[in-house]
């Protein structure tokens, strides 16, 4: 039977990447993705910015909304100190089957949660059912027109602090137009625009960070 892509970007972590090593894992899946075939993983031009923001913010805990094949939640768990928690949230069971042998292959399944279902319906649980009480630092890079609409849920639960931080994968390109206007006109937000390009291409995108002002 036909692999799904998924399968295929695993394959390619197993070939080519070493064990408990992630850098070499989003390396591998970097290699394989700009030269064999595209995936929408954040990449590792964007992928550095979002590794500077996760260093700057230092957060203890940390909220993933779509882990797709896990790229961005290595890159972000590589970088988190030693007690911190990240969370990933992640519908399709499929991808979630895939990121979880991702991150066993880089050796992180200790640092980071997925939890399988919808963003929608899991972040009023966050509180009771996983201890949180806010997140520091949140992605956003699931179903764009989910962004805004998870943002509000999120500050309706008080799961967002002063200085939380929120960034946004793909704002140009898919777009999240509405979500834009919301975090650059709500004087609840300090947001700023990191100008990039659509991962492994020479489209526009870029990442939108966002400070939630409490
Ligand atoms: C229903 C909303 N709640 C959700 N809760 C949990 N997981 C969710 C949710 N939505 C989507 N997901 C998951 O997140 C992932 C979806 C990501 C959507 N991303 C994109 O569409 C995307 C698309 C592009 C893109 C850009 C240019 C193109 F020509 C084609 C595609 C680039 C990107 O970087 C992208 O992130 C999947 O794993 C999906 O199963
Ligand atoms: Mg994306």
């Amino acid at each position: 039977t036909q692999s799904t892509r998924p399968q295929r970007i695993l394959g390619a972590v197993q070939r080519n990447a070493t064990r408990g090593d992630p850098r070499s894992v989003v390396r591998a899946i970097d290699q394989y993705c700009r030269n064999q075939e595209w995936a929408m993983n954040v990449g590792d031009e964007k992928g550095c910015i979002l590794d500077s923001v996760v260093s700057e913010v230092n957060p203890a805990t940390v909220l993933e909304l779509g882990t797709y094949c896990g790229y961005s939640t290595v890159r972000i768990a590589s970088l988190l100190p030693p007690h911190a928690k990240l969370i990933t949230l992640e519908f399709n069971p499929e991808f979630a089957v895939i990121a979880r042998q991702v991150f066993a292959w880089a050796g992180l399944e200790d640092k980071i949660q997925l939890v399988e279902g919808a963003s929608g319906d899991l972040i009023p649980k966050m509180k009771e059912q996983f201890g949180v009480e806010t997140f520091d630092l949140v992605f956003l890079d699931h179903w764009k027109d989910r962004y805004l609409p998870d943002t509000k849920l999120m500050e309706e639960c008080g799961l967002l602090r002063k200085g939380s931080v929120l960034l946004a994968d793909n704002v140009i390109c898919p777009g999240a137009p509405e979500y834009l206007e919301f975090v650059r006109s709500s004087p609840r937000y300090e947001s700023q625009y990191f100008k990039s390009h659509l991962e492994y291409t020479k489209v526009e995108d870029g990442l939108e960070k966002s400070v939630f002002l409490g």
